[in-house]
């Protein structure tokens, strides 16, 4: 992978995972919403059903005082009346108020513990469409400073409530209590929504007020509804703390899933990971390198070697080969490869009978018991097709563990030749005792051929090396036919390069076979 590619990936990656990192933000986001708004409103709910329960005892306190009242059977201010009056004041809990009306007429009034008219000085917050005045949380002179209510009316009689001391405690802002008169609606409570007849819809439509809204009609008063409504700020207030702690749960969740999505994508970038995937997705696949005999220029075999690519693009043999070794899974590898490469020259009619086919064994499987096992491929070779076995010349080939494995092979008809002769351990003892059939000459020697070379001088060396063992010579990395002529001009006999084609298809290896018949 070159370094536009890597940044590109990189780009890639990241963007991935930002896209997944958002992802999962709106998904916790969403999740902890749900959680925090049933949480919420189960509080909320039952903080209002606490304000609601205390409230209704209010109520109830002024129907029974209003009841009492109505069924007086006092028609003007007389004495009398007021003394009832002023009675059932002191008997009640929370009216503090009680006014005789008559044909919507405030004809008298009786307050308690005021001495002069209550809110001589004092505005009035507001007056309802029958002319009642309204002193919100306003606190009563003289007796006791609390706060006064709002006015209910019914009938002749009015009754005060003093809700703050209803409630527990004082000036609360966030409740209301509304009488919903035939032609009139009065609420109390909250001043912010206290402010004239206002219907429900009206309220409702008010903003500022979270939709959480907990009403309770009761029956038996046919005209009274009680309402508790949460609001943004307080609900905010007392979740603040929770909210700073999401915040940073959201943020620490987006860096997070960023920072995983990102090494995963990354890690499924790098080479161990593709290799290891490749291995076990069986992603590996063969071409297949003719080599050719010089004198005639026909193709007789060809050497096996693998290719991998996957949706970043490809990975050569110089870099995989070495992970497999690391992931140790050379045997494993090596399995595969025959397996597929067999199958597919089998397929293949035009591939003939007797067909040479090579393929690279790693030299640390010679010295482990278990591997090499290659029955299985002397089954599947229908076509009998010469096995030729390459291995490279190293120390670990010259174990008695090695030697064992090769002598058991040859005896079951493999041949065996060594790969890139020339350029790793050589021992000609060694060679003697591997009894291979073929000395494969490292490229690097006819490479050098055309510069006349201290090592292109070598190859003749090399030849009499062959003789001396009785093994064919196959020459590597054959670009040129003054290479060929060269090579056949020292008696060598076979010939691997792009000359004479470069590692390909089954399909186009047939062809090369064909045209050279
Ligand atoms: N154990 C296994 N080893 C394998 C397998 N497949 C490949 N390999 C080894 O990886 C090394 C690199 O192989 P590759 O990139 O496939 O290169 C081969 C040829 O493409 C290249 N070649 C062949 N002819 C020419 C040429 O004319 N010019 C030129 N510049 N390069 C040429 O040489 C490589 C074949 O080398 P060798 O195996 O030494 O004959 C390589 O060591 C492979 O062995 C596998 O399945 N198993």
């Amino acid at each position: 992978m070159n370094k536009s590619d890597q940044k590109q990936y990189f780009l890639a990656d990241n963007l991935k995972a930002i896209g997944v990192s958002l992802l999962s933000v709106v998904g916790v986001t969403l999740l902890l919403a749900i959680v925090m708004f049933m949480f919420i409103r189960e509080q909320e709910e039952s903080r209002a059903t606490e304000i609601l329960d205390n409230v209704r005892v209010v109520f109830r306190d002024a129907e029974i005082t209003l009841d009492y009242l109505n069924a007086l059977p006092y028609q003007t201010c007389e004495m009398d009346n007021l003394a009832e009056m002023r009675k059932t004041l002191f008997r009640s809990r929370f009216v503090k108020e009680i006014g005789f009306y008559q044909n919507n007429e405030l004809l008298c009034s009786t307050y308690l513990g005021i001495l002069e008219e209550p809110m001589k000085e004092v505005k009035p917050d507001f007056y309802t469409q029958l002319g009642d005045a309204f002193w919100i949380n306003t606190p009563l002179q003289l007796f006791d400073k609390q706060a006064t209510g709002t006015i209910v009316q019914r009938g002749r009689y009015n009754a005060v409530l003093d809700m703050d001391s209803v409630i527990g405690y004082s000036y609360t802002q966030d409740w209301q209590l509304f009488y919903n008169g035939d032609q009139f609606y009065h609420m109390a409570g909250n001043p912010s929504l206290v402010g004239s007849t206002l219907s429900q819809d009206d309220m409702d439509a008010r903003t500022g007020y979270f939709s959480l809204q907990f009403i309770q009609c009761d029956e038996r008063y046919n005209h009274t509804c009680l309402k508790v409504k949460s609001d943004h700020g307080r609900v905010l207030d007392l979740h603040m703390g929770k909210l700073v702690l999401f915040v940073f749960a959201m943020l620490m969740t987006a860096a997070l899933t960023h920072m995983l999505t990102f090494n995963y994508l990354r890690r499924r970038r790098s080479l161990e990971s593709r290799v290891s995937k490749g291995l076990k997705e069986h992603k590996f696949y063969c071409l297949y390198q003719p080599f050719v005999n010089l004198e005639s220029g026909k193709v007789i075999g060809c050497e096996v070697l693998s290719r991998f690519e996957d949706e970043f693009g490809p990975i050569y043999p110089d870099e995989f080969i070495p992970q497999v070794k690391e992931q140790d899974m050379t045997w494993e590898f090596t399995v595969d490869m025959i397996t597929t490469a067999m199958r597919e020259l089998n397929e293949n009619p035009e591939i003939p009978e007797g067909f040479k086919v090579s393929f690279n064994l790693f030299p640390f499987d010679f010295t482990r018991e278990g591997c090499l096992d290659l029955d299985f491929v002397l089954d599947m070779n229908v076509k009998n097709f010469k096995l030729v076995l390459e291995i490279t010349e190293d120390e670990q080939i010259a174990t008695h563990s090695a030697v064992k494995h090769i002598k058991s092979l040859k005896s079951k008809g493999f041949l065996f030749a060594i790969d890139d002769f020339g350029v790793g351990y050589s021992n000609l003892s060694q060679l003697k005792t591997l009894n291979c059939d073929y000395l494969k000459i490292d490229r690097s020697f006819v490479m050098d051929m055309e510069d006349n070379s201290i090592r292109s001088s070598l190859i003749p060396h090399i030849v009499s090396i062959a003789e001396g063992l009785n093994v064919d010579l196959i020459a590597e990395g054959v670009e040129n036919i003054d290479q060929c002529n060269e090579l056949k001009g020292l008696t060598i006999g076979f010939g691997q390069g792009w000359l004479f084609g470069k590692p390909q298809s089954a399909d186009a290896l047939a062809k090369s076979v064909q045209g050279t018949q």
